[in-house]
């Protein structure tokens, strides 16, 4: 006899915790099962350990900027160590959350799970039931189909380095890659990033992230753009990896090559054709209500869902609150993507809110583009840093804010006071009246709108 659920939900992420959570508390009899520990990309692969890495890099930034200016000697990552302090956070998660889970009375399976009906699924030897399944399984690093592909890092695996290379290439220049680099130059590696584009991080601001590569390479990055990786060969004690480029290849010798070059949703495994659920690009086809357009049994949420929302975490919590609440009270909810702040943690960090300069001046809007050189000012000359940007694009008319860019020091913080603002619809004036705490990143945000 299978077991019985209101709901089943798989993959015991960011958005699969909270729909689980949100269902049990309104009294649903609820089951979640992931083929991995629980905890999900945020808190074990991605976010939380990489920022618990980045500390270290900050330190050590931080103690350069002042160096001269009152600090002495550098301090320098002992990575053995910094990856004990990540571990310190990281490795407790999966108990927590399971312990959270039964806690709270949710069932918590373990295991690779297939559909076997419209609303069947095959875990293991079990088979399970549900009035509803929500599929919240994220994504996965993309594989790349090149010779030697079996010779590359990926995201997770540089995340438990045990030593940090001397040389490394990072393939494609988005998020994860830019991250790592500035993370492994701090630490003292000598590091490459190759992206095929011509500008790494494409989703940013141009301007600012043009800044943020000079100054990359000023800590010691190097940069080979039009570059898209042809093979990976090991050669001697290291390896080589050849890219192709407009005018013939070029080779980079690294003892790690990083791929860097994007994510895929993790549905591949799910036999979907079993339950009759649609997707399209790699992603499950959901209505504006979470819902799969093909069958009403099945939700989805997160990474892993075709929504218009980014692949981040707010937005995976976001939609799993969504799709929870249409599951209890029947579809009534619609995600709402305004305001949702993107960082790159890079060093400094760097963040795009809503409209590029691009597709502002290409729309129907008057826009006055508000472009603000920060480097020189107070907040930044304060701690010893040399760059910074800032670009705020305003409806002239209503005085909206359509799209903000920031690069520099403590603007990932600054990033929440706009995303704040934009999503509760408050105009620029309202911001430039802001009375903040002085001297703070967020008291430039006045000048930032003058
Ligand atoms: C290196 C890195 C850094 C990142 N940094 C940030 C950041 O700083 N800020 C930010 O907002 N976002 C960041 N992200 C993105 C963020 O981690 C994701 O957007 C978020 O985790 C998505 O949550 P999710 O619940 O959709 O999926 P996930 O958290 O990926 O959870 C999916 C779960 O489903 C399970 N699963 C998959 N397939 C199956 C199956 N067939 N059966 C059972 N279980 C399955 C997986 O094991 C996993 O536990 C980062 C990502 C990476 C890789
Ligand atoms: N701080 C954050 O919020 C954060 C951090 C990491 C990841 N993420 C999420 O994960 C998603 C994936 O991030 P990502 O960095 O893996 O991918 P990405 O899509 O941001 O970047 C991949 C890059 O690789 C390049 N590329 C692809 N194939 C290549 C090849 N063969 N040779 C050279 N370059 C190649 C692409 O041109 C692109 O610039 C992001 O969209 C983001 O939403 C977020």
């Amino acid at each position: 006899m299978p077991d019985k659920f209101g709901l089943v939900v798989i993959g015991v992420g960011m958005a699969g915790l909270n729909a689980a959570k949100k269902c049990v508390n309104a009294g649903l009899s609820v089951a979640v099962v992931d083929e991995r520990p629980y905890g999900g990309t945020c808190a074990l692969r991605g976010c939380d350990p990489k920022k618990m890495l980045r500390r270290g890099a900050e330190v050590v930034e931080a103690a350069r900027l002042m160096a001269g200016k009152g600090i002495g000697d550098t301090p320098r990552i002992e990575w053995a160590d910094l990856m004990a302090h990540k571990r310190s956070f990281t490795d407790p998660v999966p108990k927590k959350m399971e312990g959270s889970l039964d806690e709270a009375g949710v069932v918590t399976l373990h295991g690779a799970v297939q559909f076997v009906g419209p609303a069947a699924l095959q875990i293991g030897e079990r088979e399970v039931e549900a009035a509803k399944v929500l599929v919240a399984t994220g994504q996965r690093p993309r594989s790349l189909d090149v010779p030697g592909a079996e010779h590359l890092t990926d995201s997770t695996e540089f995340l438990e380095l045990e030593e940090l290379p001397r040389r490394i290439l990072f393939v494609g220049g988005g998020y994860v890659s830019m991250e790592f680099a500035h993370i492994a130059a701090r630490a003292g590696a000598s590091v490459t990033v190759a992206d095929r584009g011509k500008r790494p991080l494409k989703a940013f601001d141009p301007d600012l992230v043009d800044r943020l590569v000079e100054s990359s390479k000023e800590a010691g990055i190097d940069f080979a753009f039009g570059a898209s990786l042809a093979k990976v060969e090991r050669r001697g004690g290291g390896l080589v990896a050849t890219l192709d480029r407009d005018r013939g290849s070029i080779e980079i010798e690294a003892d790690l090559v990083v791929n860097g070059a994007g994510r895929v949703p993790e549905i591949g495994h799910l036999n979907l054709e079993a339950a009759d659920v649609a997707h399209g690009d790699g992603r499950i086809t959901v209505t504006e209500h979470l819902r799969s357009t093909t069958n009403p049994n099945v939700y989805a949420a997160g990474d892993c869902a075709a929504t218009d929302g980014l692949p981040l975490t707010p937005v995976a919590v976001h939609e799993g609150a969504v799709a929870a609440s249409n599951v209890l009270k029947g579809d009534h909810r619609t995600a709402d993507y305004a305001g949702v702040p993107s960082v790159a943690f890079t060093l400094p960090e760097i963040v795009r809110i809503g409209m590029s300069e691009e597709d502002a001046r290409q729309s129907d809007r008057d826009v006055d583009v508000r472009f603000n050189e920060t480097s020189a000012w107070y907040s930044n000359q304060r701690i010893g840093a040399k760059v910074g940007a800032t670009k705020v694009i305003v409806d002239k008319t209503t005085d909206e804010l359509l799209g903000v860019h920031l690069f520099g020091y403590g603007q990932a913080e600054v990033a929440n006071l706009f995303a704040l603002a934009m999503r509760s619809g408050l105009k620029a004036a309202n911001l430039r009246r802001m009375q903040s705490a002085y001297p703070t990143h967020g008291s430039d945000v006045s000048s930032m709108l003058g």
